[in-house]
């Protein structure tokens, strides 16, 4: 029998990817998901219903398949894999009734595209130090991949990445599907950051638009933001990569443009005048790139890597400097 068979996987989240992420898995023919959402609403909801009534209401939520928690511990309990998809701000409120022992022995793979905003540091990074779970049993879910084209079942890529081959090829083989094709890779770091990264150019390039400006100015951004990727991921973790792969690239440039992107729709609402405030209390979901933003710039204070884009969006959001005058200014180091 394949390892796919009876895999049990836990799920904690539940907003949109962890939603997407459950209809991904649903299509293997034996699995056993459990899953854990703090919304005891939802949570009854979808024991009646088999929906998230709050995200991704249309998806279908087999009963057969997924079991929901109210407990954390529970939801772990005997699980083979454990997939964390909160937002990086909630991950340690989120898994505060675990201790090492509830994680020993799993292998924890972070959806998750940010990083824990109060230590500065990585999901993966916390995980390991924090639960002492082997750096080779974690691995991260990337990929140019919007929850709500999964609920529409249209095709997506999606790379996992983890220092162990293993664990990569096997996580790879669960997240494949109908409509999701999943390639393991070997990079965790380069991956994880730069997937934390390219919410903040989102972000920038949202904000450019919300102050009028076209697309010509947006390649501009994401192609410079292809180089400060670069040289931070670089100066973390020097290695080959292809950065021009989908992993990388490809998240940059759906996050950049589709009409999908939290990030880029936060962005835009600050270029066109919104407080951080209001922008966040308009939009119901989280755009990692607001808190990305404070922890990337506190990191490069040890690193001193050149990240126009990055610095900008740090003095309009944590300095509350014009958004126009901070693009203009950026406008003339860009080339
Ligand atoms: N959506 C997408 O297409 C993709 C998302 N990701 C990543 O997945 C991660 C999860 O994002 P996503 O599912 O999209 O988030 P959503 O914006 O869809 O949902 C927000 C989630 O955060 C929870 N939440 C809000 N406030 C708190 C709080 N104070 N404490 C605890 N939980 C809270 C919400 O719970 P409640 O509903 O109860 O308020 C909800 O489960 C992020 O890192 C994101 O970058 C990665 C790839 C694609
Ligand atoms: O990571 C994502 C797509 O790959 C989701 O980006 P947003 O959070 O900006 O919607």
């Amino acid at each position: 029998m394949s390892f796919l068979n009876n895999t049990k996987i836990a799920v904690i989240g539940g907003g949109s990817w962890a939603t997407a992420l459950i209809k991904i898995l649903c299509e293997q023919q034996h699995i056993q998901i459990r899953w854990w959402l703090r919304n005891g609403n939802d949570i009854e909801h979808i024991r009646k219903f088999h929906h998230n009534p709050s995200y991704l209401s249309d998806v279908y939520l087999s009963p057969k398949k997924v079991k929901v928690f109210e407990k954390t511990k529970e939801a772990v309990k005997g699980a083979d894999f454990v997939i964390l998809a909160v937002p990086a701000a909630f991950v340690q409120e989120s898994l505060q009734d675990l201790n090492e022992s509830h994680l020993r022995g799993k292998r924890v793979v972070s959806a998750i595209k940010g990083m824990i905003p109060e230590e500065n540091i990585l999901v993966t990074d916390w995980i390991s130090e924090k639960y002492k779970v082997p750096l080779n049993d974690i691995a991260v879910i990337a990929g140019p991949c919007h929850a709500e084209e999964v609920a529409l079942e249209k095709q997506s890529y999606l790379t996992i990445s983890s220092t162990d081959a293993g664990c990569a090829e096997d996580f790879s083989k669960l997240m494949t599907c109908r409509f999701v094709t999943a390639h393991p890779l070997a990079d965790l770091y380069g991956v994880e950051y730069a997937a934390v990264m390219k919410n903040i150019i989102a972000l920038a390039c949202g904000i450019t638009h919300g102050l009028g400006n076209g697309d010509n100015f947006q390649a501009v951004m994401v192609s410079n933001a292809m180089q400060e990727i670069r040289h931070f991921v670089t100066a973390l973790d020097p290695r080959e990569r292809q950065l021009s792969t989908s992993a990388y690239l490809g998240d940059l440039l759906v996050t950049a443009y589709s009409q999908f992107s939290r990030n880029r729709l936060f962005g835009n609402m600050i270029g066109r005048g919104y407080s951080v405030k209001a922008a966040q209390l308009e939009m119901k979901m989280i755009a990692e790139g607001y808190y990305a933003t404070k922890s990337i710039f506190e990191l490069n204070k040890k690193l001193h890597v050149e990240l126009p884009i990055t610095t900008a969006v740090y003095r309009i959001l944590y300095q509350e400097e014009s958004p126009s005058l901070v693009i203009e200014e950026l406008k003339k180091v860009l080339k």
